[in-house]
């Protein structure tokens, strides 16, 4: 496919990403791009796109290698999202986002992770910002991390992901499987009531933060202002011990989830019997239970302790200072096909924080 490379909209650890044009169908979509030299992570995200095909995952295009500027790149096709990531729209929110959206994406996580699981992935890396917002809802994007579930076929994948959403089995460096991603889920939900870290207070002292998800016992601290219902759901999520964690499947039967598409169900029928209806009923109740944290446990071994700072010291802190030097220069997708010139929905800043990668 001939295609014609935009404007860049974003920057990670494994590429630059652009918005693009077929030359054959004008459609648009985005190029995630590196030199083939360092395309190994994205190589490895094209492993596991192409298998996969759900309305709640990224939409694959392709992949092909270009030579631009006297260099070889890898390309990444994937459908373009003009409003972002989900990490957008809680920086847009400032303070949180409204109880209906966080009810709306956390349905579509869960059917997104259910349907990788049930297809042998783990996404590894679950977090806001790998959650693309799309005209059909939310999607999991950003498979760099992925793994496969059947142990044969991941042997030699190394641990990875985000320190902050890390579950403590994946912090000690024992295992990383479904259950992983239910834990960054969870931190996921945190991050969307919040607008905050699921650990606060991370840039302090961000080593301590391994060693309290390995070894403390504790579990991030749930919102008061949740509901009963949410509460409950992200105990199901921020379970220690991943064996008592509960599945995708088991999750999207939680009543957290079954309320929400009861209501769903009855805003759209008061939407067609009524055309004035309120579409935002409050599905939340408000408590004032508060949760402590308690100290940090002393760590146990000291191999592990060792591990842990090794993975620290491979990685990068997220900034949970939102990039105040993006500047939001949305397009709709509409006006963007009209003018090729105009295909930027953000500029980012030369100093824009990268996500924390990191590897045992
Ligand atoms: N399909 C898309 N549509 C619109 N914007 C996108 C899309 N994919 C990525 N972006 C933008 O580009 C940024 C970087 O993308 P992405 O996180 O996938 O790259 P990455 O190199 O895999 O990052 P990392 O490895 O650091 O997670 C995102 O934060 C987002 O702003």
């Amino acid at each position: 496919m001939d295609w014609i490379r935009g404007n860049t909209i974003g920057r990670g650890s494994s590429a630059t990403v652009s918005v693009a044009t077929s030359c054959q169908s004008g459609n648009i979509f985005a190029a995630k791009s590196v030199e083939f030299s360092q395309s190994e992570m994205l190589q490895r995200e094209q492993v596991f796109l192409c298998t996969l095909r759900s309305p709640r995952i990224v939409e694959y295009m392709g992949y092909d290698i270009t030579m631009e500027n006297n260099k070889l790149m890898y390309n990444l096709m994937i459908e373009y999202a003009p409003a972002g990531m989900l990490n957008d729209a809680i920086r847009d929110q400032r303070g949180g986002l409204h109880e209906s959206r966080i009810f709306q994406y956390t349905r579509e996580i869960v059917q997104g992770l259910e349907y990788l699981h049930s297809s042998g992935v783990v996404h590894c890396d679950i977090k806001s910002r790998n959650i693309l917002i799309t005209e059909s809802g939310a999607k999991i994007a950003d498979f760099g991390c992925a793994r496969w579930t059947n142990p044969k076929a991941s042997a030699a994948t190394p641990i990875a992901g985000t320190p902050m959403f890390m579950a403590p089995e994946v912090a000690r460096g024992e295992e990383q499987g479904c259950p992983a991603d239910i834990w960054a889920l969870g931190c996921t939900i945190i991050e969307m009531a919040t607008g905050m870290s699921p650990w606060p207070n991370v840039n302090s002292d961000p080593l301590s933060i391994l060693y309290r998800i390995a070894y403390s016992g504790e579990s991030p601290n749930f919102p008061e202002f949740l509901s009963t219902k949410a509460k409950d759901f992200l105990s199901k999520c921020l379970q220690t011990d991943p064996k008592s964690r509960w599945t995708a499947k088991q999750l999207i039967n939680h009543p957290f989830i079954q309320e929400f598409e009861l209501t769903q169900k009855q805003n759209q029928k008061s939407i067609t019997n009524s055309p004035t209806s309120i579409l935002d009923h409050g599905v939340w109740t408000f408590t004032e239970e508060s949760e402590s944290i308690n100290s940090i446990v002393e760590t146990k071994s000291a191999s592990l302790s060792r591990r842990i700072r090794g993975l620290w010291l491979n990685s990068r802190a997220p900034n949970w200072e939102w990039e105040e030097t993006w500047i939001t220069v949305r397009e709709n997708v509409e006006s963007v096909k009209q003018d090729k010139n105009v295909t930027c929905t953000r500029m980012v800043g030369d100093d824009l924080e990268l996500q924390s990668r990191c590897k045992f």
